[in-house]
């Protein structure tokens, strides 16, 4: 079973006027993974799309999405795939790969059906492209690692680049995830924008009563959303992106837009933020 909801743009005077119900309905992706079924969301931020497959141990294939208006949903674009569940499989075509807990498919532009099977948990993110890049699996010890703050600021955590410039070839996606260590609760601080690209997190990895209350907004305008395990949020481009959390917890990033420099950063200094 496949379900699509669209999530249009919002412009920042409207953010600002938004109460906890709105910035969770316009900013918030709550319910992506639900066994035997993809749910996607397709968003008007670069055409940017997030969800979830869960195959459940049998399988399920996507094909067509009318929100696209293509025959078949990679016509005209990429995908990048992340298993966040047990081992699972995806098939497209006469190809098909195994994904450990943690591994990441990229799947270039082309027609097509795309399969996914087994106990996998699949986060996938899709952006339009315009060339055939081609697919491949990324497995842990392939990303790139990046270490970054440290335990006197809360925030030591690692970095793995997976769909990247410096790892593999892609059109516009680039996508990986951050994992904190024990003890540190703080992401992505300092905060920053990048007007150029616009990006979307998918949180995992945490204890069911655990939240991490994502930071969102113009630097001097934040909100605030509390986020639980498996939960997506979207950053338009003119909202920074941080949070803190409990207990350990990973987030996926993913990106679309002008660039694909993971360091272009806006940064705002802590002391100017309102
Ligand atoms: O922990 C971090 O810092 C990040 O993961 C950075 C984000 O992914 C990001 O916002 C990249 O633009
Ligand atoms: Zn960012």
């Amino acid at each position: 079973m496949l379900t699509v909801q669209t999530m249009h743009a919002v412009h920042p005077e409207q953010a600002r006027t938004l109460d906890t119900d709105g910035l969770r309905k316009h900013f918030l992706v709550e319910d992506s993974f639900k066994s035997g079924e993809i749910r996607l969301t397709y968003t008007h931020y670069d055409r940017f799309v997030l969800g979830g497959a869960v195959p459940d141990g049998g399988s399920l294939t996507l094909g067509e999405v009318k929100e696209a208006g293509t025959p078949s949903f990679l016509d005209r674009r990429e995908m990048g795939i992340v298993n966040i569940g047990d081992t699972g499989e995806v098939a497209r075509g006469d190809e098909s790969w195994t994904l450990n807990r943690g591994d990441v498919l990229y799947l270039g532009m082309g027609a097509g059906e795309v399969t996914f099977s087994g106990k996998g948990r699949f986060y996938i993110a899709s952006a339009p492209a315009h060339r055939t890049c081609p697919n491949r699996l990324v497995t842990i010890d392939e990303a790139k690692e990046v270490k970054l703050g440290d335990v006197e600021n809360s925030n030591k955590r690692t970095i793995r680049q997976f769909i990247h410039p410096d790892v593999m070839e892609s059109c516009q996606l680039t996508l990986g995830y951050t994992s904190l260590e024990d003890g540190s609760v703080w992401n992505t601080i300092p905060s920053h924008t990048h007007d150029r690209r616009m990006e979307a997190y998918m949180y995992w990895g945490m204890d069911d009563d655990a939240r991490v209350v994502h930071l969102m907004g113009e630097p001097q305008e934040t909100r605030h959303l509390v986020v639980a395990g498996e939960q997506g949020v979207v950053s338009p481009p003119w909202s920074i992106h941080s949070g803190a959390g409990i207990g350990a917890y990973t987030f996926i990033w993913a990106m679309a837009g002008d660039n694909m420099d993971f360091t272009d950063m806006d940064f705002t200094k802590p002391k100017d933020m309102r």
